[in-house]
């Protein structure tokens, strides 16, 4: 353990950042003191008053809210305020809230990912976004995530830990509750090029593009196909425990767009999910793209924009932009006839 506290590695930041710098750092620290409190709620679990109960009302893109999501969203919300943020927009409101305007910085945030593990004792966590403020809301959220200024996630897992970029590195700190403080754990992450685990939730298969099919088919293959080495399996379906584990040991993510209604561009919101997990993972010598082009460049053109999204290993997203860009160039495959016969099965 390196042993240097986010204080301490806040305020360096801080000291070389001039005031936005040190505003972000602010933001950051008011933050990481939510996040001990929405663990504290979470250890809870069904003893708690705030849980796995399902709204009523769905939020405003349709997906299922839970109380705890709105528990989150209040607690993160209150941190926003007290950062004297400009803008706060979360997964949980249909719009931004104006907090201070004449502020540099606003927040886009996912306050609870991955939801729907809550009741199984799963690792979920809370992401994170800090972009510099434009003229209105409009402008601030459909800036391409390379303008983001700091990304990060908590994960409150067996342990809660902070993954953080202020654009010089990826960073892990781990809470210490002895210490009563995050503590670098991490410092500056290094993503193996090689991977040798995927994470896709291979349920979706039948509404796959041909093209994902044959990425997962040959991957399934293992030593004995067009890979020549054998791939394990890993599906969370938490977005910040699947990126932990990349971040932490290598290996690629990828959800990409399928024929499910409303899931062209697969699951995963570009502002507050893809942008700051694909911050992190290139800070961390990572790559991320939506299948074909970096996520990072892309121009959101609404707040609750879906995008594919495939991440982690360098030369496995490669390879899977290889895929999508033309099959039948893999492996010595016949384009016609693939590497399984002119009739699949
Ligand atoms: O249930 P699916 O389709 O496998 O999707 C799982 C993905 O959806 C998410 O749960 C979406 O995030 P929310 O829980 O914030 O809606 C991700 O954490 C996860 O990667
Ligand atoms: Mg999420
Ligand atoms: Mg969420």
């Amino acid at each position: 353990m390196s042993g240097r506290t986010l204080e301490a590695f806040l305020d360096d930041y801080s000291e070389g950042g001039g005031a936005v710098g040190a505003h972000v750092a602010e933001t950051i620290r008011l933050f990481a003191e939510a996040a001990v409190r929405m663990r504290l709620a979470i250890n809870e679990g069904a003893l708690g008053a705030a849980f796995s109960a399902v709204r009523e009302a769905a939020h405003a893109h349709g997906d299922e809210q839970k109380e705890l999501d709105v528990f989150a969203d209040d607690l993160f919300l209150d941190a926003a305020r007290r950062a004297r943020v400009s803008y706060y927009a979360s997964e949980e409101l249909a719009h931004p809230v104006s907090v201070d305007q004449s502020s540099e910085i606003a927040i886009a945030i996912d306050p609870l990912d991955g939801s729907s593990n809550i009741d199984t004792n799963v690792s979920i966590g809370t992401i994170f976004s800090i972009l510099p403020s434009k003229e209105d809301e409009a402008s601030t959220f459909t800036q391409p995530g390379n303008c983001q200024l700091a990304a990060g996630f908590f994960i409150y897992g067996p342990q809660l830990a902070l993954a953080l970029t202020l654009g010089q590195g990826t960073s892990v700190f781990v809470y210490s509750a002895r210490l009563e403080a995050f503590v670098e754990a991490y410092p500056k992450l290094a993503i193996p090029p090689d991977a040798r685990e995927f994470a896709v939730n291979t349920s979706n298969y039948r509404h796959w593009d041909e093209a994902v099919r044959l990425y997962i088919d040959d991957c399934l293959k293992g030593a004995e196909g067009p890979r020549e080495k054998d791939f394990n399996m890993r599906w969370i379906a938490s977005l910040v425990a699947d990126t932990y584990r990349i971040l932490i040991r290598g290996g690629v993510f990828f959800y990409p767009g399928d024929g499910r209604k409303g899931y062209s561009a697969g699951r995963l919101r570009l502002v507050y999910e893809a942008n700051p997990i694909s911050m992190l993972i290139e800070q961390a010598g990572g790559k991320a793209t939506d299948g074909t082009s970096r996520v990072l460049d892309k121009v959101p053109t609404g707040l609750h924009q879906r995008s594919p999204l495939a991440f982690g290993s360098v030369k496995e997203v490669d390879k899977i932009a290889r895929y999508l860009a033309d099959p039948s160039a893999i492996g010595n495959r016949h384009p016609l006839f693939g590497n399984r016969g002119l009739f699949r099965s």
